[in-house]
């Protein structure tokens, strides 16, 4: 239907029409009967519309602009005010003549015609009946025919189908004006008003949005149930355009509503952050994006970082998720994608590095600088990561730090010690609350370059957990084949960790899981000899705590024999920590001392020494005398780097019972078990009275009950322990040993020989037993090591026996 064509030369809208009451004839199916039956005039004058069909009973608004019109109009109006109305074959002749005017047409009653101010005249006209043209009788002032009457077939008046027609009209009618944007929804009273249903059919035809041609084949079919039925066929077709034209305008109308809520959204958040005084996101993220355009990272990296800065954009700013989002694309900005710092592998300059910052540790400057070298000639990293094994305090961490120095890289450092969450190395999916990257891939970021020195500290001390295992993780961190693209979970993009220098530390081997062992080089950095703290407290350690306390060389003075006291008595360590705050107590003293202006230089004397540090706390002679029967000297290894310890056994009246005490692990307490026997079995090869072991309940104790004590390697300190014992034999003085034995009196060589050694030299042990097998292990120490220590190699107890004990027995010694 149309608004449009309702005019015949100018238009005027079907709104118009509805908008004033006159113009809806509230007709029923008698009143057409009745329209119908009148009586025609013989002659008409015929007034031509361009653009539109009268039906019987419509009543339309004509504008009349042409001469010829407004005379017929103006004429006719005074007189009878019926006219006969046909529409024009073509619409742009202005002066039609009987070959371009349709025959058949309606005649119509002119109910009103109105002036307008603009010189047109615009009637409003209603047909009545259908007509034909006989004969034209004049054609000017306007055309005049003669005009026949054309009978319309009505279906009969029972007619069910012509009812269900009706019907359907009446219905499609309303659903189209519910579709159509443009009808008015007052149509749908005017639809439901219609009593007759030819006027019904006829309104509906005027009213179609069809040609003027199809409208005038409409007027011009007789049979009124073959009009409804070609009228239904016009409907039906229009309710299809017209609900595709709306299906395609929702689609479009709900994308640009989406669009312009967006828009609408962003424009308010924006001026709420710049109430709030805030940076517009918008300028945040240009501000990402030109730093963007600085990165090195390859193709596959740009491409990710503008599909999450995308995201971001399309964020709103307050959720949390848009921080999130921020700050992962802040990190993948921060990191040091391909940017590297220039390696310098002058080797001598290197070596004069590690000399400045470390007194000592030859071997191990001198794998490192080997390692440089090698790095130098191939110029790629993918040589074995290093591990530097050893107790505490020996300068493991701080070597890491000179060797980035002498590279020229950066240096950065984790210490791995208790981890237990893979996440903590790999990092967390972005998904998780708090998500985070991992250490790895922050120490990147904060080092900002891809090739620094990476200390990773204490790695024999990552531990499995619930949270999955650190150690498979680090595996893929130090395997040349994989860390070119190491995958962290919060940064979901692989990074090259294959220039990355990796120095592990480690107090232990046996901890480290195997597999991650073998992908390192393991170089052993040993404790220091008593000279060597004295050393590297004079070189080092000293000047350093004068500068932390902001002291100059001149204020204070500590002699080669204090250092030594201090060494001596208030350290017990393979490394140098404690050896280094003791030093700052005294430094601390002289600092309180200068400032209490009571002197300019502070020399230390033994005096001081006890003031500050108090009594010494080692005191190792009551040890040393041999006075004791049962009381021997053996060398234990620990994490902590070589110590000596002490093996007392006592006999008491009793059943021949076993006792052990001192926090011994199983395989000690077996040790001593198995020295039991072998006494037992060799008693009288040893001189000692079989009846003995009924009579008497032994009880070995092992001293510093508190520390947990463990291991095979104090067997033949036992056995001695138990054989001085028995005999009552006095034990050398000054001598150590360390040795596992079997059930038949061998004895077989144990490890940490190199820390023992060191831990014998600090307890001025002279002689050492050992095992024969571990001659290869003394060989490979230096011998300023060695110097002052003898070495005894045996292979059977009875040869440790002959050597540890004397002939002589102790002084008040026990009748057994
Ligand atoms: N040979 C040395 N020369 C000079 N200073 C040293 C030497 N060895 C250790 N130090 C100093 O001792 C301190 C402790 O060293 P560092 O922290 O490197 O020990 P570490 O072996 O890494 O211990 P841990 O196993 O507990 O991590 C540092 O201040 C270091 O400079």
């Amino acid at each position: 239907m149309t608004k449009s064509k309702l005019t015949s030369i100018d238009s005027l809208s079907f709104q118009d029409l509805q908008g004033d009451a006159d113009f809806i004839p509230l007709m029923t199916n008698e009143d057409e009967d009745a329209m119908d039956k009148e009586e025609l005039p013989e002659v008409l004058p015929i007034l031509p519309l361009r653009n539109t069909v009268l039906f019987p009973g419509v009543i339309i608004p004509i504008t009349a602009g042409r001469d010829k019109s407004i005379k017929l109009i103006n004429e006719t109006n005074k007189g009878s005010k019926i006219i006969g109305v046909v529409s024009q074959k073509e619409e742009e002749k202005e002066e039609p003549g009987i070959e371009d005017i349709n025959t058949t047409g309606t005649v119509a009653k002119i109910l009103r015609v109105l002036k307008m101010p603009d010189g047109n005249t615009t009637v409003i006209i209603q047909g009545t009946k259908r007509f034909k043209v006989s004969e034209v009788l004049t054609s000017e002032p306007y055309i005049t025919a003669t005009i026949t009457d054309v009978a319309e077939a009505k279906p009969a008046k029972d007619s069910a189908e012509f009812k269900e027609v009706i019907k359907s009209i009446r219905k499609l009618a309303l659903d189209i004006i519910k579709d159509s944007p443009t009808i008015p929804t007052e149509a749908s009273f005017a639809i439901k008003n219609i009593k007759s249903d030819a006027f019904l059919i006829n309104f509906v035809s005027s009213n179609l949005n069809i040609s003027v041609k199809e409208k005038q084949e409409l007027l011009e079919i007789s049979s009124l149930m073959d009009r409804a039925m070609e009228t239904l066929k016009y409907m039906n077709l229009e309710l299809q355009k017209l609900s595709l034209r709306n299906d395609i305008h929702s689609k479009v109308h709900s994308d640009i509503n989406q669009q312009q809520r967006e828009y609408f959204l962003h424009q308010q958040m924006k001026t709420i952050q710049e109430e709030l005084g805030g940076s517009s996101s918008e300028e945040e993220i240009e501000a990402m994006r030109v730093r963007a355009k600085s990165k090195s990272w390859n193709k596959e990296v740009g491409e990710h970082f503008d599909k999450e800065l995308a995201k971001l954009q399309r964020m709103n700013p307050q959720v949390a998720e848009y921080s999130i989002q921020r700050s992962y694309l802040d990190l993948i900005l921060d990191l040091p994608w391909n940017e590297f710092s220039v390696d310098k592998f002058d080797l001598k300059r290197a070596r004069k590095i590690l000399d400045r910052d470390h007194f000592g540790l030859d071997d191990v400057k001198k794998r490192i600088i080997e390692y440089l070298a090698v790095l130098k000639l191939r110029n790629d990293m993918k040589s074995p990561i290093l591990c530097l094994y050893g107790p505490p305090g020996v300068g493991k961490t701080s070597l890491g730090k000179s060797i980035a120095e002498a590279l020229g890289r950066k240096y950065v450092r984790i210490s791995l010690g208790g981890l237990r969450d893979e996440a903590e190395i790999r990092g967390h999916r972005k998904t998780y609350i708090g998500a985070m990257p991992g250490r790895i891939i922050k120490s990147l970021k904060k080092v900002k370059t891809s090739n620094p020195v990476f200390v990773l500290d204490e790695i024999d001390k990552l531990s499995v957990g619930s949270q999955g295992d650190p150690s498979s993780a680090m595996l893929e961190v130090l395997d040349p084949e994989q860390n070119n693209a190491f995958y962290d979970n919060f940064l979901e993009l692989g990074f090259d960790l294959s220039k990355v220098m990796f120095i592990a530390t480690s107090n232990s081997l046996s901890t480290i899981q195997p597999a991650l062992r073998d992908r390192m080089e393991i170089i052993n950095v040993s404790g220091y000899t008593i000279e060597e703290k004295v050393e590297i407290a004079k070189r080092h350690l000293l000047p350093k705590q004068l500068e932390e306390h902001g002291l100059k060389k001149e204020h204070l003075q500590i002699p080669k024999p204090q250092l030594e006291k201090i060494v001596e008595g208030y350290t017990r360590e393979s490394g140098v920590r404690s050896l280094e705050k003791q030093i700052a107590k005294m430094v601390r003293y002289a600092a309180m001392n200068i400032a209490m202006e009571e002197e300019y230089t502070v020399k230390i004397t033994n005096d001081i020494i006890v003031e500050v540090l108090g009594a010494p706390r080692l005191e190792r002679d009551k040890y040393e005398n041999n006075d004791v029967a049962g009381v021997v000297t053996g060398l234990a290894w620990t994490r902590v780097g070589g110590d000596i310890l002490f093996i007392e056994s006592t006999l008491s009246k009793g059943k021949g019972l076993l006792n052990m005490t001192g926090n011994l692990g199983k395989v000690m307490k077996e040790s001593a078990t198995l020295a039991m026997e072998y006494i037992k079995s060799n008693a009288e090869l040893l001189g000692v009275d079989p009846e003995v072991f009924d009579k008497y309940n032994v009880h070995i104790h092992v001293p510093e009950g508190a520390t947990p004590k463990d291991g095979p390697s104090a067997g033949i300190t036992m056995l001695t322990s138990l054989v001085s014992l028995f005999t009552q034999r006095k034990v050398k003085k000054s001598i150590a040993m360390t040795g596992e034995i079997t059930l038949r009196g061998k004895v077989l060589p144990v490890g940490g020989i190199k820390e023992k050694i060191l831990a014998a030299k600090r307890a001025r042990i002279k002689e050492i037993l050992l095992c024969e097998d571990n001659k290869r292990d003394i060989d490979e120490i230096k011998p300023e090591y060695l110097k002052g220590l003898k070495f005894h190699y045996v292979k059977e107890m009875s040869d440790v026996l002959s050597l540890a004990l004397t002939k002589e027995k102790v002084k008040n010694a026990k009748k057994l």
